[in-house]
């Protein structure tokens, strides 16, 4: 049977979920994420990426734009979300359209990194060879180490991405198998729910 209901409300028991799981966490990263894309191969290509927030109803993800991620969002702008949270068992998959953030966006994000990440972020080519590690560290402790150093600044090649959901499918795992799921779907501007056999 097909439900009909609006995005707010889906967002809504995503938060629920994610607050349950944070409640009963005993590990970190509950915002990490595995962002799948399609690799320039043909291949899926996937890696856990965290999940800064919701806004304006959009998953928005942060990192290097010139590194492969980056390369094949700009090549196929279809994205997955995957989460998997083990306290409370459930999973959720999100399917979207991931759009590059403009504006004062990147900025603000990266200004909430902390600085060691902001160093590493301008230090690090990444993706690429890694050929010599102590220059890589040389030149972190000389930017860490450097006590008049004003606030860091982003890097041209790292920035955010909003995806904007088109399906999102939350599974609750049972023992017996019987995996609770329900899938919401957009289509022509709806979202509609149904459930799917486990
Ligand atoms: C838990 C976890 C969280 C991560 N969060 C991010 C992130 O938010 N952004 C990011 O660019 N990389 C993050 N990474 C590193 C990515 O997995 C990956 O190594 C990096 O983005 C390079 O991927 P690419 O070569 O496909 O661009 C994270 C890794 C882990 C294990």
């Amino acid at each position: 049977m097909v439900q009909e209901l609006n995005i707010q409300e889906i967002l809504a028991r995503f938060n629920h979920a994610l607050e349950q799981e944070i409640l009963m966490r005993k590990v970190k990263l509950p915002y990490a994420c595995c962002l799948s894309t399609e690799g320039t191969d043909g291949f899926p290509n996937a890696r856990f990426v965290s999940l800064k927030e919701i806004r304006d109803e959009h998953f928005i993800i942060t990192g290097t734009l010139t590194s492969r991620k980056g390369v094949e969002i700009s090549n196929n702008e279809k994205v997955a979300l995957t989460f998997w949270w083990p306290e409370t068992q459930q999973q959720v998959r999100i399917q979207g359209i991931a759009r590059l953030l403009a504006g004062t966006w990147p900025d603000h994000y990266f200004s909430e990194r902390n600085r060691e990440s902001q160093i590493v972020s301008v230090v690090s080519n990444q993706g690429e060879e890694l050929t010599d590690p102590e220059e890589l560290t040389r030149r972190f402790d000389e930017i860490a180490g450097d006590i008049t150093a004003q606030e860091m600044k982003r890097p041209q090649n790292w920035g955010a991405y909003a995806i904007a959901p088109v399906r999102i499918e939350f599974l609750v795992f049972s023992e017996s198998r019987f995996h609770d799921r329900t899938l919401f779907t957009l289509h022509n501007g709806r979202w509609s729910a149904i459930k799917l056999q486990p």
